[in-house]
């Protein structure tokens, strides 16, 4: 619960009459310069805030009300009053700025946002960079957050997808460290995947061109386990990674990578990080912390989303914190047309798809399903339809995995289907549709799958999919659609809050789903006629999912799969029109519909 909430519960029910008009002359704010320790920046236009701190008349219940201000006036002649006065009128347009911004901070003595790279405490040479980048004016969570971490403050931040906030944590990290010492390590930055570090430290590479430094991600592990020791010569600055990798090479004994000079710790994406998995991150982040024993440590948190574990965490163990927040709290980004689409069953899904395909597909488009399983099965589907498209999941090399990212930016790939793995932070620039083809886990997950579109102001368009199967989220999801300023049906808004048990268990657990196949079942099953019409009877009667692939484990990459839906074609050849029209678009791929 933030100062906003607090503010809104205490203030339930109460009545605030206005008494008369006053000019602003008359006005007298009982703070002082700096106390804005509580939500700086609110929605009231300047005015009537103003207005409120002396004219107004709190009525909290019948009968009681605070006294007025009235009569508490100072003289103006009073040089000191003159001089609080202007610094008042000074804060409140501070406070301006940020309302028009979206900012709103939370903490004591908080930096003033910069409203140009130049108001930022910055050299001339990271400036330049910056431009070089493309950047011609900080986007507002650069405008507070750098100040912020400049005056070595520690931070929790939380702005929408595709606004900047690499650049708000490594731009003061770079003014920081200032250049290159052989201290060892000391700027860590922890991603939640390995797409993501190396995304990160390609941008850490372009802001800090000039200043030599050595940036690292532990991407041999077996390498690393030598590279970063005590025994090595300490030639390293900033070391961009996943928890796991780093934790790992903490683990040896003696630990293979010495932290103790880490000045910055960044945590990008942290509500995913501190989501319980296998291995809770925050057992990690207690080792971690631990390896990071330099005083002078401080951390900063980034996340699109807020949960209350983060914040719970961040007020507990960060001295002198400052929160802050761009936009609405876990609202999906603005510039992304959003629609929510009604598909029947799964075959339906594919149906639309190839319907959105004849159409005219916007490319480059991501596809977002619920696991690996389902990403191979509708990259099987797809691959011969004539669609530039390929698949990215965990069950995939990390070669395979870069060498697919690799294309799919340099456009050789128009359609990427994924899983979880790519929702967040990856940075694909000009993304122009998100599908989603299996309904998000959560309205977070909602928010950062349609965020890989629309990016930095760019517009983009995001369809998600919807069956029956779907209903526990569809409401929420609906809402955030809604708040966005899209139409969604009166129905969706008004569906039945769901248990959050319900909610819960479903963001944990996908739900089960029918195979995405267009292959009858019976070439799907293996054996005589007989074990055949068997098997299909058997899963027709347990109403089982027509999956071969929850038999045993699917094939991970396109290559092993390719002969197996090879030979399937080949059948469908023999009975089906259908099947002789895959076969010629097997052969000569072509993309010209699109
Ligand atoms: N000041 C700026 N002006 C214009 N573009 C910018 C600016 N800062 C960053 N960008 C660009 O905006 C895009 C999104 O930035 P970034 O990846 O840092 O977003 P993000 O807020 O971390 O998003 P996510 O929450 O999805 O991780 C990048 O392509 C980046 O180059």
């Amino acid at each position: 619960m933030d100062a906003y909430d607090i503010f809104k519960k205490l203030t339930q029910g109460t009545r605030i009459r206005r008494e008369k008009q006053v000019n602003s002359r008359e006005i007298e704010i009982p703070t002082s310069e700096n106390d804005n320790a509580i939500n700086e920046s609110n929605n009231i236009p300047k005015e009537s805030r103003l207005r409120s701190y002396n004219n107004t008349e709190i009525t909290l219940l019948k009968g009681m009300a605070t006294q007025s201000m009235k009569g508490q006036k100072r003289k103006l002649s009073d040089p000191n009053e003159i001089e609080k006065k202007k610094r008042m009128l000074e804060q409140e347009e501070i406070n301006h700025y940020r309302n028009v911004n979206n900012i709103s901070v939370v903490g004591r003595h908080i930096p003033n946002p910069a409203r140009v790279f130049s108001d930022l405490n910055i050299d001339k040479d990271i400036q330049e960079n910056l431009i070089k980048c493309g950047y011609s004016e900080p986007t507002p969570i650069q405008k507070q957050g750098v100040p912020v971490m400049l005056e070595g403050r520690q931070l929790l931040a939380c702005a929408p997808t595709g606004s900047g906030k690499t650049a708000a944590f490594l731009v003061p990290i770079i003014q920081h460290l200032n250049g290159p010492q052989k201290q060892g390590f000391r700027a860590l930055i922890l991603c939640p995947t390995r797409e993501l570090a190396s995304q990160t430290q390609r941008e850490c590479v372009k802001l800090s061109e000039g200043r030599g430094f050595k940036i690292h991600i532990i991407s041999k592990i077996k390498k690393a386990l030598t590279q970063y020791g005590s025994k090595s010569n300490k030639k390293y600055d900033i070391l961009i990674t996943t928890p796991n990798r780093l934790c790992f090479l903490l683990n040896q004994e003696p630990p293979a990578i010495d932290l103790s000079s880490i000045q910055w710790l960044v945590i990008d994406e942290a509500d995913k990080l501190f989501e319980d998995g296998s291995r809770s991150f925050r057992d990690q982040l207690q080792q971690i912390l631990k390896a990071c024993d330099n005083s002078d440590r401080k951390i900063a948190m980034f996340s699109a989303t807020h949960t209350p574990v983060v914040a719970k965490w961040c007020v507990h163990n960060m001295v002198g914190l400052v929160r802050v927040t761009v936009g609405h709290k876990n609202a999906a980004v603005d510039t992304v047309v959003q629609e929510l689409l009604y598909v029947g069953n799964e075959h339906g899904k594919l149906l639309e798809f190839r319907n959105m395909v004849r159409q005219g597909l916007s490319t480059p488009a991501l596809i977002f399903v619920q696991s690996k399983e389902r990403a191979q099965q509708l990259f099987n589907e797809l691959i011969y339809d004539g669609i530039n498209v390929d698949a990215i999941h965990s069950d995939r090399t990390q070669t395979q995995r870069d060498n697919t990212v690799r294309s799919f930016r340099e456009g050789k790939i128009w359609v990427l289907i994924c899983t979880e793995l790519m929702a967040r932070g990856v940075d694909f620039k000009g993304v122009n549709l998100v599908i989603n083809y299996d309904f998000p886990p959560s309205v977070i997950s909602y928010v950062h799958r349609i965020g890989r579109a629309g990016r930095a102001g760019r517009q983009g368009r995001a369809v998600t999919f919807f069956t029956n199967e779907d209903a526990v989220n569809l409401r929420s999801i609906a809402h955030v659609v809604r708040s966005s300023g899209y139409e969604v049906p009166d129905y969706m808004l008004k569906l039945k809050k769901q248990p959050k048990s319900k909610v819960k268990k479903l963001a944990k657990q996908a739900p089960e789903r029918d195979e995405i196949t267009t292959v009858p079942l019976y070439y799907r099953i293996k054996g005589s006629k007989k074990t055949k019409f068997r098997e299909i009877s058997k899963r027709i009667k347990s109403k089982k999912p027509t999956t071969e692939t929850s038999d045993k484990k699917s094939v991970s990459t396109r290559e092993n799969n390719r002969p197996k839906t090879k030979k399937i074609s080949k059948k469908i050849t023999l009975k089906t029109k259908e099947g002789q029209k895959l076969k010629k678009s097997k052969k000569k791929p072509s993309s010209s519909h699109l």
